[in-house]
């Protein structure tokens, strides 16, 4: 089935272990409403072939499995995620210049088919004392800016940022560099473990091109009620 492009910017987080619950929750949406992220539990669990279940319902799909690895074997899994047809996939921009130049060249021979490549600055779940703690000076705002001006000179397509950094990352990038943003909380919901986080409305007031959310869609009691009234406070 051909994707139906959304119109909404929320990327919803399926952050699943049993098959009947992601089930329940995927046949409530519609894919104008969201596209969906495979991440590493449901990927390692169901593999390819639930990429291709959620494909066939017209979703596209961010397969979120952060490759960080020398380039020959990046550029290998970026290239097996493309024949997947996913419609975005993501490296971890520490990993360093050889391996996301690899990684985007290994995508050239899929034209205007390549899915978008993106590359993981700063996990939103650590902040500065993380960073010293494996030995990265400095805050992560700074982090979060070098390892994005890394990416783009590599020729990818964006970043996995907080929507915190957006602004700085919007006036050291061009236009079309896209920022994609976990960490987002609508007001009075949980943190759990995000640290940089902001809400839906602020995320994109700041910059965002496409806004993560997991847990406060998907443990929601009411998972389609959550992610209308995100959509709406967006104006979708
Ligand atoms: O820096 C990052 C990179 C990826 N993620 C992923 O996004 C979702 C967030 O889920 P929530 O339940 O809304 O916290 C999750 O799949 C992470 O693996 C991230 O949070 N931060």
């Amino acid at each position: 089935m051909t994707p139906t492009t959304p119109l909404s910017p929320v990327i919803i987080a399926l952050d699943f272990a049993v098959r009947a619950e992601l089930d329940a929750l995927v046949d409530q949406l519609d894919p104008s409403q969201c596209r969906l992220k495979v991440g590493k539990e449901l990927f390692t669990l169901y593999g390819p072939e639930v990429v291709k279940s959620l494909q066939q319902r017209g979703f596209e799909i961010f397969l979120d499995l952060k490759f960080h690895d020398i380039p020959n074997t990046t550029a290998a899994a970026v290239a097996a995620a493309a024949e997947l047809g996913v419609w975005m996939v993501n490296v971890h921009a520490s990993g360093g210049a050889k391996m996301m130049s690899a990684a985007k060249s290994a995508l050239l021979v899929y034209g205007k088919d390549a899915p978008l490549l993106i590359a993981v600055t700063v996990l939103t779940s650590m902040h500065s004392d993380d960073l010293a703690a494996i030995g990265v000076a400095g805050n992560a705002q700074s982090q979060v800016a070098r390892l994005a001006a890394l990416t783009a000179d590599c020729g990818l397509d964006g970043v996995v940022c907080s929507a915190q950094e957006t602004p700085i990352l919007r006036a050291q990038s061009s236009d079309d560099f896209l920022l994609v943003t976990p960490g987002i909380r609508p007001a009075g919901s949980d943190l759990g473990d995000q640290q940089r986080v902001a809400t839906p409305l602020e995320a994109m007031t700041m910059g965002s091109n496409y806004l993560v959310i997991g847990r406060p869609v998907t443990r929601s009691a009411d998972p389609l009620a959550a992610l209308k009234i995100i959509n709406q406070s967006l104006g979708y």
